[in-house]
């Protein structure tokens, strides 16, 4: 009888935190919601240590803040979420850290694409960007699994930054158009912006309105330098699992004020020109 009037409370909490969230969303909505928000996830050995976990620990509570935030993006209505999960330059930790890492990815991509996962549910297109190559083979078997899976879901896109470094993606486009134009015999003309940017891993997205490091962290660390020159950078000081709803919120309301701010500019330039 305890046990019943206690998840019934905990089910009456949940659908008021649901509305109250939904409010705010709606409130939020009456300015301009970004399209593109991406997530460098610093901080979850750090979050691991701190409590005295495993760092396997840390990562699979860095995880779980990852949906939580996915699902709020969902439910506010941003299109494109990107997270950097894993650098080229992250290779060099020691072996058993980089197959923790690469042991929980296999564990999650395998859950995600189940029938009853949460891809399905909120119809979640996965991507996955970067080297695949690099990858342990039954991770990047899994990988491109979930983009065919998922090729067809249109509400909001999870792009996936594994193996991946920003210098890395200009190297490898430049690379691809040189050969391009070679192979349609055009090795006079120049390569121009828009040839590199068709050969970006990221040509799947367009680019981030927000960029949102977690643990105070104001680097890029080689990630998206092409992608964010007009991006909000964004980094509170909390570690990766303990990002939340309100970081995210914060990150939108500075979004919206800088684009009221961009609109007035451009409505003066078009006023003095006139
Ligand atoms: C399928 C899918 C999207 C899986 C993602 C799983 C996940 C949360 C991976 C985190 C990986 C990682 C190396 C984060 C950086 O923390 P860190 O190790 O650099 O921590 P630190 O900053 O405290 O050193």
């Amino acid at each position: 009888m305890e046990k019943q009037s206690n998840s019934l409370v905990v089910r009456l909490v949940g659908s008021l935190v649901g509305y109250m969230r939904r409010f705010l969303f709606r409130f939020l909505s009456v300015g301009p919601i970004p399209c593109h928000v991406a997530f460098i996830l610093d901080g979850n050995r750090r979050y691991a240590r701190k409590w005295k976990m495993d760092d396997r620990m840390g990562y699979k509570v860095g995880f779980l803040a990852l949906m939580r935030l996915m699902r709020c993006c969902h439910e506010l209505g941003v299109k494109y979420i990107t997270v950097y999960v894993f650098s080229i330059e992250n290779f060099k930790r020691r072996p058993e850290e980089v197959q923790n890492v690469m042991e929980l990815m296999l564990e999650k991509i395998e859950g995600l694409i189940k029938e009853e996962g949460i891809l399905n549910q909120y119809g979640v297109r996965m991507e996955f960007v970067g080297n695949l190559k690099l990858l342990a083979e039954p991770v990047r078997i899994a990988a491109e699994k979930a983009m065919r899976l998922t090729a067809h879901h249109k509400s909001l896109v999870l792009v996936v930054a594994v193996a991946y470094t920003s210098t890395d993606e200009i190297t490898h486009a430049a690379q691809e158009c040189c050969q391009d134009k070679a192979a349609h015999g055009n090795q006079q003309q120049l390569v121009e912006v828009a040839d590199v940017e068709r050969h970006m891993y990221m040509a799947v997205a367009p680019d981030p309105d927000i960029l949102l490091r977690t643990s105070g962290e104001t680097r890029l660390s080689n990630f998206l330098l092409w992608q964010t020159s007009n991006s909000l950078l964004y980094s509170p000081a909390v570690l990766w699992p303990e990002v939340g709803l309100h970081h995210l919120v914060w990150a939108v309301l500075n979004f919206q004020r800088v684009q009221s701010y961009l609109h007035k500019r451009r409505n003066c330039l078009y006023l003095s020109t006139q």
